[in-house]
């Protein structure tokens, strides 16, 4: 059963405006200092005004199929500000699909998928500046160092200065980690750097599939206290885990086991 509650939304962190310097590339600039500034400059698209009501995110009537195998047909559900909602169901069930979906990267789907009441491909760039994805792979660069990968992940969003990036890094239990390639790290450790990109972007939509493996039970708490607060600062998550999450906030569920798929 999908259950949603509308809840207070308020904005969470407006991305600030920044000088037209700051987005200007160096005329020594590497592609990838290129990448970076067309990146910046859509996250910078969406300065425009939100509504305040309605879900944030709305999926009607989605169906897909995969080697002519229906995952799901007809799903349709709301994510509102201020709520977290886990995404459950035994493996093979489609989560990882779902996900995919929701944040652009799979579209072998049908249905609608609306952000703020407005279709998904007509505001991609609004969209995803409002969207923080740690799928399986934590996207961490191996070579940089967690200090760096975090600086690396500000810098496609609104600058964040090295003291923020500090305390992220210490909320997550890597003091004394900061400066060691990511290689030479546990896979734990390396989850961690990934979570705490959690705590330097202004994302407001968060979508984590299966972000509490290798976490040792220290983390899985720190991580299921984060997540509340996100909601209760009118953010909203969108989780996948095979565990069973206790947080202090209201927990909503979406059980892809029990959907349709006649086919
Ligand atoms: N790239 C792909 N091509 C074809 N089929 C795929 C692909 N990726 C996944 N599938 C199939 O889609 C189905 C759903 O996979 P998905 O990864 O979404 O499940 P899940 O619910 O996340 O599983 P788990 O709990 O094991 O992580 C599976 O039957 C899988 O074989």
């Amino acid at each position: 059963m999908v259950t949603t509650v509308q809840v207070n939304p308020q904005p969470l962190c407006r991305l600030r405006p920044q000088s037209t310097q700051s987005l200007t590339p160096s005329p020594v600039s590497s592609h990838l200092q290129w990448k970076v500034f067309i990146i910046r400059r859509m996250i910078h698209a969406d300065s425009t005004e939100i509504p305040s009501s309605g879900p944030l995110l709305r999926a009607e009537q989605l169906f897909c199929e995969r080697d002519e195998r229906v995952l799901f047909r007809n799903l349709s559900f709301e994510l509102h500000a201020g709520q977290l909602m886990q995404v459950k169901g035994s493996n093979g069930s489609g989560k990882t699909t779902l996900l995919r979906i929701l944040c652009g990267l799979n579209d072998s789907y049908e249905g609608d998928i609306l952000w703020y009441g407005q279709p998904v491909e007509e505001q991609r760039e609004r969209f995803l500046a409002s969207l923080l994805y740690i799928g399986h792979r934590a996207g961490v660069n191996r070579i940089l160092t967690p200090r760096e990968n975090l600086r690396w992940s500000a810098s496609l969003h609104t600058p964040v200065d090295d003291a923020r990036i500090e305390a992220a890094l210490a909320r997550v239990g890597l003091r004394a980690y900061e400066d060691i390639p990511c290689r030479n790290l546990s896979a734990g450790q390396t989850q961690r750097v990934a979570l705490a990109r959690l705590l330097i972007s202004p994302a407001r939509l968060w979508i984590l599939d299966e972000p509490f493996t290798t976490l040792d039970v220290h983390g899985v708490r720190e991580l299921e206290l984060l997540l509340a607060e996100h909601a209760g600062q009118g953010g909203a998550v969108l989780v996948t885990t095979h565990h069973a999450l206790n947080v202090p906030c209201e927990l909503h569920s979406l059980n892809l086991d029990g959907v349709d798929r006649a086919a």
